[in-house]
């Protein structure tokens, strides 16, 4: 697999920072952060070069007639040029040069961008995928401790702010060069004049550090309050039809205004810090430029054309340090969405399901629960030593009271969650022992509410995955009795379903539920509660494909209604920890035998 800007040696997970944020980018791309590197590089000395030659053009107008003082750098560079192309160093041949190296830095330019550019778009999708690769295959605890909004946010948010940070690593390296570069022919024309300046601007620049550490700041609080606002608006909207029937909806509102206020004053902050950044630099920056004149004109005695030229390359450093810096302060600002993010990843990857063993089985005898016991953490024991039988090719009914651990039990099944004490041994395999993944892949689960998308009834059947064809789909319809009425209607399987289902009814929904769980053709069909949610007609509806289902492969219901009790091949009662023995059933009558 692909690094993500996220992989990091274990030394360097608690190294924070612009630097480390910089170093993680560069070892994820190295490829496109050098082959940038070395075009912003070429670009800045091809610059540097075309605007040596006028002024060199410059200097030699100017000395017509006059005595030639000792050529600079630049002039120098210019007419070795202009010698090893064959051609006279004359206004015209310096003016073409200056005019090919220029548009030269621009192709150049062009291409570091476009790399660059396809490196923000690489960095915004792989922290992503990163991210929602880690949480899906993080154990289930840590699945419940993460709110939907959070994720969105470190999804859309986050992941954007981050590869922007890089846009903005690759502005400023940019602008580094550059200076550095005129630096270089600032102090081949006048050593003490282009030093003296450098120091003054390094100190001046130094000065504004404190509106970085601000807007650094500022994008914290943002990183924060987004994650904050965003956790509490899905949970908000999530509950949107139950506040608006009590017309509570004013408390979101006003829930969600004091965080966008907080939020507003944070990106308030980072303006100011933004603007007084560039409102103080100019004319910091002016002093700096007014040394070096000073300096080279005054003290140094330089002649006027040298220092015309020392004029312009302090100038072109001073422009290129303030847009560094202020590049830097860009990154400075989104550097904490970048570390958010990574801090969700490693969360959800210290918390990595293990994949079990390598065994499979075909689920052909039974599951066996062997003196389970299992308490949540700091909660309730669930199982003490509990040891049942659910048999294959049955339909095995939970009962017990609410929160006494029936869901729990299901989980227990899947392997989302493990026995404290106690295995569970499928058809005589430890579930320990087997491949986690296949055996998922055996079981289809109905949950008490499903989860239609915005979709066809077919991409909510199969959920987009390939491999599902129509056939598949249409089978996996039949099974669940939903086959006449999807075909009744006007797109057939092709039909929409609206926001989430609403366009079909409730007994509809839960057999298109039904479907999806049965498209993978399972052994193992798990339903929790599937049908607590509709009305009597419905459920009997549902019960009834239940009961067409029977025999075909293993069912595992857990039901608070009567109708699927008298459907169940066996019922266990579970409460206070105990799983009561199985109440045996007439397969005629379907009636509790006693004795
Ligand atoms: N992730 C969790 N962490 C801590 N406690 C939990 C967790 N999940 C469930 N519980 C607790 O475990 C108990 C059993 O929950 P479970 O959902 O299994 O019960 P249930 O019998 O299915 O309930 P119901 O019939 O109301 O759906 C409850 O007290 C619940 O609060």
């Amino acid at each position: 697999m692909k690094a993500s800007p996220a992989d990091r040696a274990p030394a360097d997970r608690n190294k924070r920072g612009a630097l480390p944020m910089i170093t993680a980018f560069v070892r994820a791309y190295p490829g496109r952060s050098v082959a940038a590197l070395f075009a912003v590089l070429l670009a800045g000395l091809m610059d540097g070069l075309g605007m040596s030659m006028l002024l060199s053009m410059l200097t030699l107008a100017t000395r017509e007639g006059a005595p030639s003082a000792e050529p600079s750098l630049p002039e120098r560079v210019a007419a070795q040029v202009a010698q090893t192309l064959g051609m006279e160093p004359n206004a015209g041949v310096l003016l073409g040069l200056a005019l090919a190296l220029i548009t030269l830095k621009g192709a150049l330019s062009l291409l570091a961008n476009r790399q660059v550019g396809y490196t923000v778009a690489h960095i915004a999708t792989d922290l992503r995928l990163a991210l929602i690769r880690a949480v899906m295959g993080a154990r289930w605890r840590h699945h419940l401790r993460q709110s939907v909004g959070g994720l969105s946010n470190a999804v859309a948010t986050e992941a954007q702010r981050a590869s922007d940070a890089f846009q903005h690593c690759a502005d400023m390296t940019a602008m580094l060069l550059n200076a550095l570069i005129y630096m270089g022919i600032a102090l081949s024309i006048s050593w003490q004049a282009g030093l003296a300046a450098a120091l003054a601007g390094a100190v001046l620049l130094t000065l504004l550090q404190s509106l970085i550490r601000s807007s650094r700041r500022a994008g914290q609080n943002q990183t924060k309050l987004m994650k904050g606002l965003l956790t509490s608006i899905s949970g908000q909207l999530a509950a949107a039809k139950a506040l608006k029937a009590m017309a509570r909806e004013g408390h979101v509102d006003a829930l969600l205004s004091d965080q966008t206020k907080k939020l507003r004053r944070a990106i308030r902050r980072q303006v100011v810090s933004r603007e007084a950044l560039s409102a103080l630099q100019e004319p910091l920056l002016a002093m700096m430029v007014a040394a070096g004149f000073f300096l080279s004109l005054v003290v140094l005695k330089m002649p006027m054309a040298a220092v015309m030229v020392m004029l312009f390359m302090l100038a072109r450093v001073v422009s290129y340090l303030s847009k560094a810096q202020r590049a830097y302060q860009q990154v400075a600002v989104r550097e904490s969405a970048y570390w958010s993010l990574v801090d969700s990843i490693d969360a959800a990857v210290a918390q990595r399901e293990p994949r079990g063993g390598e065994r499979t089985v075909p689920l052909a005898d039974s599951i066996r629960f062997e003196a389970v016991s299992f308490a949540h953490e700091e909660g309730q024991t669930i199982l003490a030593d509990a040891s049942f039988t659910i048999p294959a090719q049955q339909l095995t009914v939970f009962v017990g009271p609410s929160g006494a651990g029936k869901t729990t039990v299901l989980d227990l099944v899947v392997g989302l969650l493990q026995p404290t004490a106690g295995r569970i041994v499928v058809d005589d395999v430890p579930l320990g022992e087997l491949d986690l993944r296949q055996w998922r892949r055996q079981i289809g689960y109905v949950p008490q509410e499903s989860i239609l998308v915005n979709e066809s009834i077919a991409y909510n059947v199969a959920l987009g995955e390939e491999g599902i064809g129509e056939d598949d789909i249409r089978a996996a319809l039949a099974a669940a009795d939903a086959l006449d009425f999807v075909d009744a209607m006007p797109e057939g399987i092709e039909t929409p379903v609206g926001e989430g289902g609403s366009r079909l009814s409730g007994g509809q929904r839960q057999r298109l539920a039904i479907a999806r769980a049965l498209v993978h053709r399972p052994s193992l069909l798990i339903l929790d509660e599937a049908t607590s949610s509709l009305d009597r007609d419905a459920q009997a509806a549902v019960i009834e494909t239940v009961r067409h289902l029977k025999g075909s492969l293993t069912i595992l219901a857990v039901a608070h209604q009567d109708l699927l009790v008298q459907a169940a091949d066996r019922v266990y009662r579970l409460a206070g920890g105990q799983v009561s023995t199985p109440v045996r059933r007439d397969p005629v009558t379907e009636q509790p035998v006693h004795g």
